[in-house]
């Protein structure tokens, strides 16, 4: 799939910009603060329904002004894809996909696939669990929109349990009903995060391997508080989660809070068997990102039947000549947006490429 065409009215610091994109490489270069992540931005807004550096829409909307738009243009394989969204500073957002207005922003999930790699994805390795289930959570959301509803109703069921717990005070209270629906949902959840980083894992090693001519291996680990086996059906984990509640029922009694359950799995990354997080130089960690970004798109490709878009924000500066060049070579088919301050520091090839220059929030065009 490849976006074509952005269309941008009063989003961050964009009056209005309508571009046409390179199905190959698009280059967007500035200074700092110009508008080049807010374009990165848009487009991730358009696959997720979330921005990716706000949780809060307003801040998208153009400072002294009340609403924004933006409309995307994708070209697939089977069809073609027009998304639009309506932000308002006091109404909710509004979101079309081809014409037809969405009742739930989780619909717009798998209309439009983005990965998207930027220097905070550090966090993955460097950060706490929440970021590494963010990360997990936000690509399975992508392939199987169902996944997203599941998350809501665990959260849901999750928050109600907790404030049961708050309000015991300690006492013994009857949790059998609160515990079926969280096993049943989280079970799932579970469930579908092995299979998930069970292939992620397999393609991130190879990819790693090659990124480091066969010097590093990596490994992508689920690491579960409910004590899973490889083979594990939803049923059996379903089973296992019930059993915890039972044998963590004192320490919940006493902590208040609900310790069982996908809200408090991790995962850990090695490299030639020691763990990435705390023993891996700042170069190993930034290549197991990459490594892991690459192999999202190999994902998506097999669950969708075509490459997502990759958004490059930031990051090629921090990488070097030979990761920046495995990036630039290998990714022929992948449509590829890269935002840079310094073009000159790109080693570009061949002419498959556009070039927009950003200031203040217009963009000039080099073909
Ligand atoms: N809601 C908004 N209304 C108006 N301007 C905004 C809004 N949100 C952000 N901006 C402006 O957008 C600019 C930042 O844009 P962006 O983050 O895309 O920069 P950038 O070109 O990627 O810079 P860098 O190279 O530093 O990452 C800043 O000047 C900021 O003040």
């Amino acid at each position: 799939m490849y976006l074509q065409e952005l269309k941008l009215l009063n989003f961050r610091n964009y009056d209005s910009l309508n571009i046409q994109f390179h199905p190959k490489l698009n280059i967007i270069v500035g200074e700092n603060a110009q508008g080049k992540t807010n374009i990165i931005e848009a487009i991730y807004l358009c696959s997720i329904g979330k921005a990716f550096r706000t949780y809060k829409d307003n801040e998208l909307i153009k400072l002294d002004k009340k609403q924004a738009y933006i409309k995307a243009v994708v070209e697939k394989v089977n069809n073609n894809v027009e998304i639009e969204m309506k932000l308002d500073k006091e109404d909710k957002k509004k979101i079309k996909v081809n014409k037809i207005p969405l009742i739930k922003t989780g619909e717009l999930l798998g209309n439009f696939n983005v990965v998207v790699f930027s220097p905070d994805d550090l966090k993955i390795i460097k950060g706490g669990p929440i970021e590494r289930r963010k990360f997990i959570d936000n690509e399975i959301c992508q392939v199987y929109p169902k996944y997203y509803y599941q998350l809501n109703q665990y959260n849901r069921i999750l928050q109600q349990r907790n404030k049961l717990l708050r309000e015991s005070k300690g006492k013994r209270i009857d949790l059998d009903i609160w515990n079926q629906q969280l096993a049943n949902v989280g079970s799932s959840i579970i469930f579908n995060r092995i299979k998930f980083i069970k292939r992620i894992g397999i393609l991130a090693k190879l990819i790693h391997r090659k990124i480091t001519d066969e010097a590093e291996t990596l490994e992508v680990i689920y690491e579960s508080n409910i004590p899973f086996k490889e083979n594990d059906k939803i049923n059996d984990i379903n089973e296992k989660i019930i059993s915890e509640f039972k044998a963590k029922e004192e320490e919940e009694l006493i902590k208040r809070v609900t310790v069982v359950g996908p809200h408090r799995d991790d995962l850990i990354f090695k490299i030639n068997n020691i763990e990435v997080k705390g023993f891996g130089s700042q170069g190993q960690q930034r290549t197991a990102v990459l490594s892991l970004k690459m192999s999202e798109l190999e994902f998506i490709k097999g669950e969708v039947g075509e490459y997502p878009i990759l958004l490059l924000d930031d990051v090629m500066s921090e990488l070097d000549i030979n990761r920046q060049n495995y990036l630039i070579n290998n990714l022929k088919n992948i449509q590829t947006f890269i935002t840079t301050t310094m073009i000159e520091q790109l080693k570009l090839k061949d002419k498959e490429n556009k070039i927009f220059y950003i200031r203040e929030g217009r963009v000039s065009i080099k073909d």
